[in-house]
């Protein structure tokens, strides 16, 4: 198998944000009088964009209205503590270089507003490593819907068959199947094996050089 583009998702996959998106998500609710979470809720809070984020952490009796305004102050305050805690995971550095060197393309489809996926992207992979970077942007439906990943390939000139598409959550898992890419997932993220693995990823690995020995059968 030799898969010439890798599309990977961002929150859980290439960088821990958890700390960062914990802290943005218990100051909105602070501000508006709500109780907060332990971090570690965030790994199941996180991963189908920011206003199911806000619906998930707030109250449930919370108006669309009130939805909104959380998005507001979760845009301000996330935008200031963004890349405070937020790191890359141990090996995704030299996944990347590796999958450089061997001619892969490279690019990232995340949920994520489009505007943070960017600065994070700016910040964390100097150097323009990736050939397309799309965060969640008004007017493409968000994954699981596969808009996002059929939009890379068309714009790669690149088969879906022909891609691979890199995630740690059910959402990833879905989006690669969907848009008929092989799916792999990662364990380093915000979820289980058993997530993935009943949301039908190809392969699950637990570290970023088992992505290059897969992505490059040999050689
Ligand atoms: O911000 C989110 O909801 C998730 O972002 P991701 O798609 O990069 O995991």
């Amino acid at each position: 198998m030799h898969k010439k583009t890798v599309i990977f998702d961002l929150d859980g996959t290439l960088l821990d944000t958890l700390e960062d998106l914990a802290y943005a998500g218990n100051a909105v609710l602070a501000e508006c009088g709500f109780p907060q979470h332990p971090v570690d809720k965030y790994k199941y809070f996180v991963g189908d964009g920011m206003r199911v984020l806000m619906e998930r952490i707030a109250p449930s009796t919370c108006t669309p209205e009130k939805i909104d305004q959380c998005c507001t102050i979760f845009n301000r305050i996330y935008g200031e503590c963004w890349h405070r805690r937020t790191t890359l995971y141990p090996g995704i550095e030299n996944m990347l270089k590796r999958l450089r060197e061997k001619g892969v393309r490279l690019a990232i489809l995340s949920n994520k507003p489009h505007q943070f996926t960017t600065v994070c992207v700016d910040r964390f992979f100097p150097g323009q490593r990736f050939d397309l970077v799309f965060g969640q942007r008004e007017n493409v439906k968000k994954k699981p819907d596969p808009a996002g990943a059929f939009e890379i390939a068309a714009k790669l000139d690149v088969q879906p068959a022909d891609c691979v598409y890199v995630g740690d959550t059910a959402v990833d898992m879905q989006t690669g199947k969907s848009a008929g890419m092989f799916t792999i997932g990662v364990l380093w993220g915000f979820r289980t094996f058993d997530e993935l693995r009943e949301n039908n990823a190809d392969l699950i690995v637990d570290h970023p050089m088992e992505i290059v020995d897969h992505v490059i059968s040999a050689g």
